[in-house]
């Protein structure tokens, strides 16, 4: 039996903060949480413990890019993407990601699904990186105009036949799925996904608020990059960002680098969800972790200056966000600890019905961030296992 103890800490479960606050860990899985220090375990002095990020919305990271690889054609290539993708995010505190393609031609996406189930089953063998936990497709059955950086030349309409093929493809790896709701056949298509177990998440999309409500009806529980490329609200059209916003069931995701967003609207969406509908994503891109330069997206020239990415005519195209740098974005807007580390981990694996994970609790899978004061990553456990040593 292998046990560790993270001790001495300022544990963020992130229900609440305990300090000093003891860990303990058996066989991969969090036995007890509690106030005190104890003797015998790691002494984490001055350090926060707090669940591992869970990122439900990334394309790519330091030169690695899921759709990018499967364009090349082999399912072997995505493979070796993926699990150098989930090495360089471990980098950054996450623990688990789903990697998302952008819109693409039928085969380019069936590739991706043969390749990110050949990561999971690399993984189950030998874990070297974040989680793979399965495809987030976004796209390609969203709203022309709503493409935004996507690329119209394989923009579709919904197709349930396409889907159960890359169901049968990944095996079962396909965890999300982003669409547009308001586009011919949709509403079946979100029925039929939610039957696999897929979420599905409005984005990309000119749906209306009466549009956007049958979605939710249907089963969509998510809305991907809450107001980036969707119908802004409006008084007297209040549109899909209203329809999220006032839905209990929807959880909201958020692309917090303060480029996408300003910090006043994050403020008001959660003064409107409460934190617990909150989900941070990155929408990160090959280029992060790169410096500025030329890039590409789905067959796109991307230009980052700055660390911004946009396509020729200014159109933003993803970021080059990290988890860690997202939560001390959401700390210089004044979200607390608690609050900011939730909306990383635990709110995310609700969003996307992954169980026993995104927090320090009994029973919960350890998978843990161990950051310093300034929030910089310092270490990862994945399973009880010290990552990063
Ligand atoms: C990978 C991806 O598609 N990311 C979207 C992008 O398409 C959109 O252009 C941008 C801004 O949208 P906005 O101009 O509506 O705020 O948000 C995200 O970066």
């Amino acid at each position: 039996m292998s046990k560790v103890i993270l001790t001495n800490a300022r544990v963020i479960t992130p229900f609440e903060e305990i300090y000093p606050g003891t860990v303990e860990i058996e066989n991969g899985i969090i036995k007890k949480v509690y106030e005190g220090r104890t003797s015998g375990g790691e002494n984490l002095e001055g350090k926060i413990v707090a669940p591992g990020f869970i990122d439900v919305h990334t394309h790519g990271i330091g030169g690695f890019d899921v759709t990018y690889s499967a364009m090349g054609g082999s399912e072997q290539e995505v493979e070796e993407t993926l699990i150098k993708m989930s090495e360089k995010y471990l980098t950054h505190g996450v623990v688990y990601f789903l990697p998302t393609t952008v819109t693409a031609s039928h085969e380019v996406l069936l590739t991706a699904a043969k390749g990110v189930k050949n990561a999971v089953s690399y993984q189950k063998d030998q874990l070297t990186g974040a989680k793979i936990g399965g495809l987030h497709l976004e796209g390609p059955y969203i709203n022309k105009e709503k493409k935004g950086a996507q690329n119209p030349e394989f923009i579709r309409l919904p197709n349930i036949q396409e889907l159960k093929e890359y169901w049968k493809a990944s095996e079962g790896n396909i965890k999300t799925i982003t669409i547009a709701p308001e586009l011919e056949g949709a509403l079946e298509f979100i029925q039929y996904a939610r039957r696999l177990g897929v979420s599905v998440s409005l984005g990309h999309t000119n749906a209306t608020y009466e549009e956007a409500k049958a979605a939710i009806y249907a089963g969509a529980n998510r809305a991907s990059h809450l107001y980036n490329a969707m119908r802004p609200i409006n008084h007297r059209d209040p549109g899909v960002i209203a329809a999220a916003l006032e839905s209990p069931q929807v959880y909201v995701e958020l692309i917090t680098d303060l480029i996408h967003l300003s910090p006043e609207i994050i403020k008001f969406t959660v003064n409107h969800t409460g934190i617990e509908r909150v989900v941070v994503i990155t929408d990160s891109i090959i280029a992060t972790d790169l410096p500025d330069g030329e890039y590409s997206l789905g067959g796109l020239k991307v230009i980052v200056k700055d660390g911004i990415c946009r396509l020729e005519d200014g159109t933003l195209a993803g970021s080059t966000l990290t988890m860690d740098k997202a939560l001390r974005n959401l700390i210089q807007t004044g979200f607390s600890l608690k609050d900011a580390i939730r909306a990383m981990t635990y709110n995310p694996a609700r969003a996307i019905e992954l169980h026993k994970s995104g927090a320090i609790l009994p029973g919960y899978s350890a998978d843990l961030v161990i950051l310093d004061e300034d929030l910089n990553v310092d270490s990862v456990y994945i399973n009880g296992k010290n990552m990063l040593s």
